[in-house]
């Protein structure tokens, strides 16, 4: 479907090169103001979900609140995103299992605004408790119908809480303020933590429904919340109680919720949620707004100049990161890493990256590794526990050659999805004990056939220290020759004039000795010089095409006994 003119506009209005971050709905400038100017911001004042579907391949970041739906074919469509940022709590709008199969990062705010939700749902409890809108209603409409408006008083009732999480807690506390009585039911939750707010946890709904006055709910909306209460549950509770929903739309099924309030089995409600924002005509949502029992509010919950600086500030900061190459704070589909081992890490990402790009472009053209894989972490690196990037950047660097996307569909995310599907199994070993370590840390790469790759990180630089049986130390980068050789006399020379004629540069070259007996397992930084009659291997670092012509040329230069190009 064709974008309408507008979109078009806006789309082409800019066409930089910087990172660009589409923000189709309504988020606090505070939060704007952090990501300053190194990226494209793109602010649509309304976008239909086939106008999602045609810009989002073009963006970065998506920074979205509850009314944009991320689904599976917007992820699918999003070939540069990196993340989806939700400027609040709920991400059940964001197909968030499909976000982690294409390596996008989903991250929220889980706190900026929960003190506006709970607020909320004491607006909207002592509304429906004290008629306060039907009797402003009356009163615009020229009435005065104080006994028509006779209220219940909140003090001295019971509240039934289902979900006692950041929300459910603090409503609870503002309700126990009010001098209510307390209970809830949260399979997850604690009889301590309930007691540290004064409630009475109740393991059972059905004990828990029929002692309240109110009921309201603060679960997320998930498969085994949907419906949670309907028809059998309504039936339970006593007629006078009045129910709020500040959860989701769904938590309660709407149409059992219309029929018991018609039916009297229910007295009230207070709801700013529905399965349908704005509520579809002819929908049981719909009739529930109308409904004269109901006091209904457009999903308001977070609807604070408060909490919208809050979520902001916290998305902004964290789309900021991993659009600059950092980690978030708060992702739902990511591992926890703390920001000091993160930095401790950084360095190493890469140089495991291209040892596993190293070795399957070396090894897997001779037909020898596989597919299970020892990493082992010595010195600093094995005191950190959580190598969850480590991991990442082993199976980026090993699937990045053999990849459509040369691995840039790889990231922390979806690594181990990956590592599944092409059947890689990785097992990673740390040990303190490396009494000749000359480096802070050393990382070796082990396949189960035998093939080794070690490296190391010194200063900005990464080096490989260790191919197979050769010793060695080169920077990594760029486009590599790697000879396997007998080392005779004569070699560098053929190869060199080899490479001269065919218009190819060498801007270094490394001669990686065969490691002597007694210095396997050693692996100091002593230079190994070759001995005649060796092996050794050599490795160019080059400038130029290397075609297949010119690497069948080198292999049948006389000692050379393999060749493998190698781009890193
Ligand atoms: N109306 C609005 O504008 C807002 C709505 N929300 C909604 O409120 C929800 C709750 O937010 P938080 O308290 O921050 O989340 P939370 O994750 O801190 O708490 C959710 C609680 O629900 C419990 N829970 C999960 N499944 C349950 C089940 N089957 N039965 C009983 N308890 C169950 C969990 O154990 C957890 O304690 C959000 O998921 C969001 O959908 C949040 C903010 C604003
Ligand atoms: O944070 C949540 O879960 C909310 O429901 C708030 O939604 P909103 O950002 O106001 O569209």
């Amino acid at each position: 479907m064709a974008p309408s003119a507008n979109l078009n506009q806006e789309s082409h209005a800019f066409m930089s090169n910087r990172p660009k971050i589409l923000i189709p709905e309504k988020i606090s400038a505070d939060g704007l103001a952090l990501l300053g100017d190194g990226f494209d911001i793109h602010q649509p004042k309304s976008l239909s979900a086939a106008d999602l579907i045609q810009l989002i391949p073009a963006y970065d970041a998506l920074i979205i609140r509850s009314e944009t739906k991320v689904t599976a074919t917007v992820l699918a469509a999003a070939t540069k995103l990196k993340v989806v940022a939700r400027a609040g709590v709920g991400v059940d709008n964001i197909d968030v299992e499909a976000a982690t199969t294409h390596g996008v990062i989903v991250v929220n705010s889980p706190s900026g605004n929960i003190v506006a939700a709970a607020e909320h749902t004491i607006a909207l409890l002592m509304a429906v408790a004290r008629n306060v809108p039907a009797g402003d209603r009356s009163l615009r409409a020229g009435g005065w119908e104080r006994s028509k408006l006779v209220g219940t008083e909140v003090g001295g009732k019971t509240l039934g809480i289902i979900g006692l999480g950041k929300v459910g807690m603090k409503v609870a506390r503002m309700c126990v303020g009010l001098g209510m009585k307390v209970v809830a039911m949260d399979p997850y939750s604690s009889p301590e933590i309930a007691a540290s707010v004064d409630v009475k946890l109740i393991k059972d709904l059905e004990v828990l429904l029929p002692l309240v006055d109110f009921l309201t709910i603060h679960t997320p909306l998930i498969a085994s919340t949907l419906d949670m209460i309907s028809t059998e549950e309504l039936s339970k509770m006593k007629k006078t109680a009045k129910v709020l929903n500040v959860a989701r739309g769904g938590v309660y099924n709407e149409q059992a919720l219309l029929d018991a309030l018609e039916a009297g089995t229910i007295a009230g409600a207070g709801l700013d949620v529905f399965t349908s924002e704005p509520p579809t005509e002819g929908s049981a949502a719909e009739a529930l707004c109308q409904h004269s029992k109901v006091v209904a509010t457009p999903h308001l919950g977070a609807s604070t100049v408060e909490a919208q600086e809050n979520v902001s500030l916290d998305v902004c900061a964290q789309v900021l990161a991993i659009l600059t190459g950092g980690l978030p704070t708060s992702a739902f589909n990511a591992p926890l890493i703390l920001p000091e081992e993160y930095r401790k890490l950084q360095p190493y990402v890469k140089l495991v990256e291209k040892m596993g790009s190293f070795y399957t472009q070396h090894y897997s053209g001779k037909g020898v590794g596989g597919t299970k894989f020892e990493l082992v972490y010595e010195g600093e690196l094995a005191g950190i526990s959580n190598t969850r990037p480590l991991f990442a950047a082993l199976i980026k660097g090993l699937t990045s050659s053999i990849s459509d996307q040369g691995g840039r569909d790889v990231n922390i995310v979806n690594a181990n999805l990956i590592a599944k599907v092409k059947g890689i199994v990785v097992n990673e070993t740390h040990t303190s004990e490396s009494p000749d370590l000359a480096y802070a840390s050393l990382v070796t790469l082990r396949s189960e056939s035998g093939q080794i790759i070690s490296g190391y990180v010194s200063g900005k630089s990464i080096y490989i220290l260790r191919i197979g049986r050769f010793s060695t130390s080169f920077i990594p980068e760029g486009t590599l020759l790697v000879l396997h050789n007998y080392d005779e006399p004569g070699k560098i020379g053929g190869v060199g004039g080899i490479l001269g004629k065919s218009g190819v540069n060498i801007k270094f070259m490394s001669v990686a000795a065969l490691e002597r007996r007694e210095e396997r397992g050693k692996r100091g930084n002593e230079s190994l010089s070759p001995r005649r009659g060796d092996e050794a291997l050599m490795i160019l670092g080059v400038h130029g095409e290397i075609g297949r012509e010119l690497v069948e040329k080198l292999r049948e230069e006389q000692g050379i006994l393999a060749v493998s190009v190698v781009r890193v």
